[in-house]
Order: C-alpha cells, then sequence, then structure tokens
C-alpha cells in the first residue's frame, strides 16, 4: 500500500535536515510517495503567506507530514499544521546517547505534551499602552485525551506509570482542571501517577533525571521543558517529536531553523532523522524504525559527528554514515 508523506523543509537549516531525513526513508523502500510544500519565511516573502492553503490541505490530507522548520513565522506554521491533523498530544523523547558528551548520560525521558490548547489557543489583547492580557484556555476535553493516550503509552511499553507535571498551586482552575482531570482518567485506567509542580520538576530532572519517566504536561510546559531537557542529553540537534492526531500526525525536530549555522552544511540531522523513525513506526514499518534507531545510534556513538556534537562532519556526511549503517 502506497503511502503518501509530505513534506515541508520551511526555511534555515529545515532545508539541510529534512532532505536527509528523507533520504534515510528512501534508502529503507518502503512504499512512500513524496509531495513537497513550501511554508515559512521565504515563501511569506514571495507570497504574503507563511502558510499557503495547498501546503495544509496536504499535510490535512497526507497519511503523514515530515516538517523542517520555520523562522520568524514558525507559530503561523507549525501550530496550523500540527491542527492540520487534529494533533493532541505532542510525543517529544529526550534520551542521553552513548557516546555523546551529555550533562545528564542517564536521561531517558518522554515528555506527552498537551498540543491544542493552553496559551496557544489564548486569546492576547493589548488593552492600553500599559496593560497586556492573554487568556489560557484548558478543558476538560482535552485533557481527557491526552490522558488516555498517555495510559494506552505506558500500558504499551516497559513504563510504571506517569508524571503529571503542572503549577497549579497558581493556575487553580486551568492546571487544577488540568491535574485532576488527567489524574482521574489514570485512576480510571488503574494507571500510577505522580504529581510535581512544573518549578520543582526543572530543578529535580537536572539533578536526578532517573526519577522520572513519562512525563504528562500542559503545552507550554512541555515546550519549555523539552528544550531544557535537550541541554541534559547534548543538545537540540538530539530532540525529535511526533505529533498524533486520530488519524493523522506530523513528525519534527523539536529545534527551530538554527540562523547561526544554518547554510553552513553542519546542521545535526539526527533529530529529523529519529523523527522519520518515529514515522515509519507510526505508520507500521516496525522493522524499518527499529534499523534507522540503531543507525543512528551507531553514528552517535562511533562517528562521524556534526560540530554540535563536538565533532567537524558535515550534514552530508553523517547522513552518509547513517544510511551505510541501515
Ligand atoms: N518548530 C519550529 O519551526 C521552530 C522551533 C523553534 C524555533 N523556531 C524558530 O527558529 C528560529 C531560531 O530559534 P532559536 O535560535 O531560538 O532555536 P534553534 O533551535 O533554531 O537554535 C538554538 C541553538 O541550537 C542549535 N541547533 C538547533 N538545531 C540544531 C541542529 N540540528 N544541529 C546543530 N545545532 C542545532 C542552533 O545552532 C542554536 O545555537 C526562530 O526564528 C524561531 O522562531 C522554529
Ligand atoms: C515555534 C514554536 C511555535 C514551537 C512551539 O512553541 O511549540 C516550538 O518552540 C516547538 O517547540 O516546536
Amino acid at each position: 500500500m502506497t503511502h503518501e508523506i509530505a513534506v515541508i523543509p520551511g526555511d534555515g537549516i529545515g532545508q539541510e535536515v529534512t532532505p536527509a531525513a528523507v533520504e534515510v526513508l528512501e534508502a529503507l523502500e518502503p512504499d512512500f510517495e513524496f509531495v513537497e510544500a513550501e511554508a515559512g519565511d521565504a515563501v511569506k516573502d514571495e507570497t504574503g503567506e507563511a502558510l499557503p492553503q495547498e501546503t495544509y490541505d496536504l499535510a490535512a490530507a497526507a497519511d503523514a507530514t515530515l516538517f523542517g522548520a520555520a523562522g520568524d513565522t514558525a507559530a503561523d506554521v507549525i501550530l496550523p499544521l500540527r491542527e492540520a491533523v487534529d494533533s493532541f498530544v505532542n510525543v517529544r523523547p529526550a534520551k542521553a546517547y552513548p557516546g555523546i558528551d551529555a550533562v545528564r548520560p542517564e536521561t531517558d525521558l518522554i515528555f506527552l505534551r498537551e498540543n491544542t490548547e493552553g496559551v496557544y489557543a489564548g486569546h492576547e489583547d493589548r488593552l492600553t499602552q500599559d496593560v497586556s492580557t492573554l487568556t489560557r484556555v484548558v478543558t476538560e476535553s482535552a485533557s481527557e485525551r491526552l490522558a488516555e493516550f498517555a495510559c494506552d503509552y505506558v500500558a504499551g511499553d516497559d513504563h510504571d506509570g506517569f508524571s503529571i507535571v503542572h503549577k497549579a498551586n497558581v493556575m487553580r482552575e486551568t492546571d487544577g482542571l488540568f491535574r485532576d482531570t488527567v489524574k482521574g482518567v489514570a485512576d480510571e485506567n488503574g494507571v500510577e501517577t505522580d504529581q510535581v509542580l512544573m518549578d520543582a520538576f526543572a530543578t529535580r530532572v537536572c539533578l536526578d533525571p532517573e526519577q522520572f519517566d513519562v512525563v504528562v504536561c500542559p503545552n507550554l510546559a512541555g515546550d519549555v521543558l523539552s528544550d531544557l531537557a535537550a541541554g541534559l542529553v547534548g543538545g537540540l540537534g538530539l530532540l525529535p517529536s511526533a505529533n498524533i492526531g486520530p488519524d493523522r500526525a506530523l513528525f519534527e525536530p523539536v529545534h527551530g531553523t538554527a540562523p547561526d549555522i544554518a547554510g553552513e552544511g553542519v546542521a545535526n540531522p539526527a533529530a529529523t532523522i529519529i523523527s522519520a523513525a518515529m514515522l515509519l513506526e507510526y505508520l507500521g514499518y516496525d522493522d524499518e524504525s527499529d534499523r534507522v534507531h540503531t543507525a543512528v545510534e551507531a553514528t552517535l556513538e562511533d562517528g562521524p559527528r556534526t560540530p554540535d556534537l563536538g565533532g567537524d562532519a558535515s550534514t552530508e556526511d553523517v547522513t552518509a554514515a547513517i544510511i551505510d549503517r541501515l
């Protein structure tokens, strides 16, 4: 069966790491038909629109989408694209790899980030010269949907339960609803949970990441804490993600366009290639997915490595080494 894969490289290093991941997928020969589309700063400069309707429609219809990164227009591109696939959860593994100089080599975390609301669905206003406001939206239905996913997630693998990270001591209504709803669903499913305030989580995960495994959190907390975890494992070049909807999904590295290195051909393709491995698993290509994970891990351990990981290899060298090891 042919699967249509939308490929949206975007801007900056998105143009370098997305083709690298497509090369890896092509080398495995699943029955994929790749359809490329534009989004981001460059297309906005040309056409006035950061996310052309045809790109949105392509992602909404494709079996899966691979996205790179967008620059200043990132929020105008990736938030609607996540909506296009109705992705209610953003799965963000943050794992340290053998051979990589990580601040916390024992880190092995999975963030399950609420992907539809919180401040991201909020309405911002500038009321006066002095005063601006933002409404934060948390619903029982979105919290329930995330919690049900989290319960299935921990049931399907070697996990004891999950941590609920929140700030309900201050955001009593919104994060209170989030915490209570997620906990209620977990209790109904017999899944163990613990609860951690997000500020305390930030410290505890830096000091001892092994205390945590699967972390369920509101949208903005998931954004910030997954970047923090990237810092523990060796940088943003290593963090993949999967935006999962009921019957569509979008895969992207956690990082942005990296303007400081864009165009130099030295971006680390690992985050996007691991995102492609998640795409393979999502579409049922479990063996191919495992082969990609194994090849990436061997390449991270034995090299070649890009400069962010202390090496001097190019994106192309690393991609070729991963493909050789498939
Ligand atoms: N999903 C997205 O499209 C997305 C996500 C985050 C940021 N952004 C956008 O990207 C632009 C730059 O943002 P930023 O600098 O805060 O974050 P960034 O992730 O682009 O870069 C942060 C740092 O990490 C490094 N880095 C990131 N990915 C790397 C990789 N694959 N290999 C090697 N080094 C890598 C960069 O060189 C930089 O030093 C902004 O315009 C922002 O809006 C987009
Ligand atoms: C660019 C931005 C809209 C995005 C987010 O906040 O979700 C980014 O930080 C991410 O983590 O993918």
